[in-house]
């Protein structure tokens, strides 16, 4: 990784003075039978708890890729969900089983084990690695969670001594998961420009010229009192587009639709891609990035993998020419994508959005 970089990365995380100490992990309190200290208790009016309850499960929207409605099955997908789940995208159900096993085999290794891994050195916090968020604020919130951060894109910027050894496989499958969801999501975004009358390359040849793809493994302990944490807070992604992986058997995703909390369910055998920051920005709004959440269930744990795809650091992104008209004036200003980054993890982990910063 080039200096540069390197620096970037660094400030984009930790442009307010880190504050992270040696932390106790999620996981060890969970399985200490600790209910939640303070530093993860929600205020009262922003609490799990609502009022109306999310409602039950409806099923997020499927895509059928390859069909010939392919294109308007995106487009009202995005429009009224901002995500959808799609079957058909060519991963054997067992290699996402594997997916979800070297996951739950790495969160199982002795603490030790993954400390190596750690994503704080001497007390500093570093952007990828295990660990959980860092602390730039007295009085911040934390999440019940706890994850595995690693860039797998571009390949020559990885860091491979944070890619563990234990699962055995882990790196191999972590990296044949990359190859295959890179390919899916190349081939999505050109129905998303599509759908957008774009050409066909819009997204995908931004998404091609040093985009990153960072990799989180989310584990979700089980908590004791899932009406006062969050697994994640509200939050809307930054990226062009995010791929999930959620855990087979246990819920936990909602999203914000309409005003209302929904539960997000899906087939097992789906992935599950999200629309972030950087999509909204660039669609001039047509396209909304969706808030979700994720809350704790006081008997299982969770666990997801997230692939998040952004354009490069270097790259500068607006709403696209053609999507600005007299009729729809442009909504956003023009950034620098290593700008918006610096600002969106700031808001992030003050539970608050970055993409009104970005508008005009
Ligand atoms: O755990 C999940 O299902 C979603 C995770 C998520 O939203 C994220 O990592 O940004
Ligand atoms: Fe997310």
């Amino acid at each position: 990784m080039s200096a540069e970089r390197k620096m970037v990365q660094e400030r984009a995380v930790s442009g307010v003075k880190s504050m992270s100490a040696e932390r106790k992990m999620v996981q060890e309190r969970a399985v200490s039978g600790e209910d939640p200290p303070p530093q993860y208790i929600m205020e009262e009016s922003h609490r799990p708890i609502d009022d109306p309850p999310p409602t039950s499960p409806v099923p997020v929207p499927v895509v059928h890729l390859g069909h010939s409605d392919e294109t308007a099955e995106i487009k009202a997908a995005l429009q009224s969900w901002g995500m959808f789940q799609v079957i058909d995208h060519g991963l054997p159900s067992s290699f996402l089983d594997e997916v979800r096993d070297i996951a739950r085999t790495f969160f199982k290794l002795p603490i030790e084990e993954k400390q190596k891994y750690s994503n704080l050195i001497d007390g500093e916090f570093k952007y990828e690695g295990y660990g959980n968020d860092n602390i730039i604020a007295e009085g911040q919130i934390l999440d019940w969670t706890d994850r595995l951060y690693l860039l797998v894109q571009p390949e020559d910027e990885r860091k491979l001594e944070l890619w563990p050894v234990n699962p055995s496989s882990f790196r191999d499958v972590l990296h044949e998961y990359t190859i295959k969801t890179r390919k899916l999501v190349d081939d999505i975004l050109k129905v998303v420009a599509k759908s957008l009358e774009l050409d066909k390359d819009f997204f995908s040849s931004h998404f091609r010229e040093r985009s990153t793809i960072f990799a989180r493994f989310n584990y979700y302990p089980s908590c004791s009192r899932p009406d006062l944490v969050f697994g994640l807070k509200p939050h809307s992604d930054a990226t062009l587009i995010t791929v999930i992986l959620p855990d087979k058997d246990v819920e936990g995703l909602q999203v914000m639709k309409d005003g209302k909390w929904l539960k997000v369910t899906t087939s097992p055998h789906a992935l599950l891609l999200n629309i972030g920051d950087q999509m909204e920005i660039m669609s001039n709004g047509i396209f909304k990035s969706p808030v979700h959440r994720v809350v704790t269930n006081p008997d299982n744990e969770r666990i997801s993998v997230a692939m998040f795809c952004s354009n490069g650091l270097e790259k500068e992104i607006g709403p696209a020419d053609d999507l600005v008209n007299e009729m729809r004036p442009r909504l956003y200003k023009r950034l620098k994508m290593k700008d918006y980054l610096e600002v969106f993890f700031q808001r992030f982990l003050q539970g608050k959005r970055a993409i009104d910063w970005a508008k005009l």
